[in-house]
């Protein structure tokens, strides 16, 4: 069977995940990596993949996964799609997910592509997870409690203020959805620590949450990308009420976000042209396999 040619964009922490699920993922073959200073200092774990500055470099490419920063995506996708090549990716900032996808929505209808955003663990699994809940307890609450752990999103987000030579962002959970960030910086020589501060608590990522921002001399010192979730929901099941429904993981953040980009890039091999979330694609499509096989082990 013809394997899913795959290329990733980004070689960070997501990055060099992904790698690692694509090698484990028996139906895809890695086209290469597109990365901003192409082959320059490669790493030795890339030695057998073309490693380019533009995705053009690479032979038929399927699908593009891009593991940029969140900021990043549109422009990345929007130049990938027109290309003809899918793309996916796990942009988080949640309040601009329906312009995205409408943005891309447009770009992937002209060029027949296919593009699936917001597809990490959340958003993306856990947004599944958000719909099933509320899909049986249709009337109630539900909570969504991070952590403790780093948040990738954040971290990046710190990490392109000026002044900031490595950063990372601690989730704290307060309860009820609420959260806390605790953030350590390391600062290039001569920045202000009360800039940096300022302008991280202005930014989005930050600006609704209480946030406390501390100086640190090594950010790999303190930093450890565990991360998890508590989803609960209560609510009502046609007119009975207290039903309780609970989800948790914990996980390495980035190797679950890669997991998902590799699912979502087969799924987006089974999707008519368009730009998909990951609640309106059928969960079976992120499975390999037989169908009627995972039907009769899962259902
Ligand atoms: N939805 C979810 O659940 C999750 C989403 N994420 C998202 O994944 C994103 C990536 O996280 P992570 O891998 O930790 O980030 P990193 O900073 O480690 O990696 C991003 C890579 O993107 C490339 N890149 C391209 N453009 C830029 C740019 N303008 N500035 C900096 N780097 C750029 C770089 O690779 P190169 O030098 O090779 O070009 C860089 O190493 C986050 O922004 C976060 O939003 C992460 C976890 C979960
Ligand atoms: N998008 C997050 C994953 C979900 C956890 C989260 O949003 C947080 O810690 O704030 C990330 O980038 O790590």
């Amino acid at each position: 069977m013809k394997k899913i040619r795959a290329a990733v964009v980004g070689y960070g922490n997501i990055g060099r995940f992904t790698i690692e699920a694509l090698e484990a993922s028996k139906d895809f073959e890695i086209a290469g990596v597109v990365r901003r200073n192409g082959a320059e200092n490669k790493p030795a774990e890339l030695d057998k993949y073309a490693v380019v500055k533009d995705i053009a470099e690479l032979k038929d490419v399927d699908v593009a996964i891009l593991a940029t920063p969140t900021r990043s995506c549109e422009e990345y996708a929007t130049k990938i799609l027109a290309m003809g090549i899918n793309t996916v990716d796990s942009f988080d900032i949640h309040t601009d997910i329906v312009k995205y996808r409408s943005n891309l929505m447009t770009v992937c209808k002209e060029h027949g592509t296919v593009a699936v955003i917001a597809a990490g663990w959340d958003p993306g699994s856990d947004s599944i997870v958000r719909t099933l809940m509320e899909s049986l307890a249709p009337k109630g609450l539900s909570y969504t409690n991070f952590g403790p752990g780093m948040s990738m999103g954040h971290s990046v987000c710190v990490r392109s203020k000026a002044g900031v030579k490595n950063a990372l962002s601690m989730t704290i959970p307060k309860g009820e959805g609420i959260h806390r960030r605790m953030v350590y910086v390391e600062l290039e020589d001569g920045a202000s620590l009360d800039e940096v501060t300022k302008a991280i608590k202005t930014d989005p990522y930050f600006a609704h949450d209480e946030t406390h921002v501390f100086q640190v001399d090594s950010v790999d010192d303190v930093r450890d990308m565990g991360h998890g979730v508590n989803l609960v929901r209560k609510g009502v099941s046609g007119k009975t009420q207290n039903q309780r429904l609970e989800f948790n993981m914990s996980i390495n953040n980035p190797a679950l976000t890669a997991q998902v980009l590799v699912n979502v890039a087969r799924a987006s091999m089974r999707q008519q042209s368009g730009c998909y979330t990951m609640i309106e694609i059928p969960v079976i499509d992120m499975l390999p396999g037989d169908r009627e096989e995972l039907i009769k082990k899962l259902v």
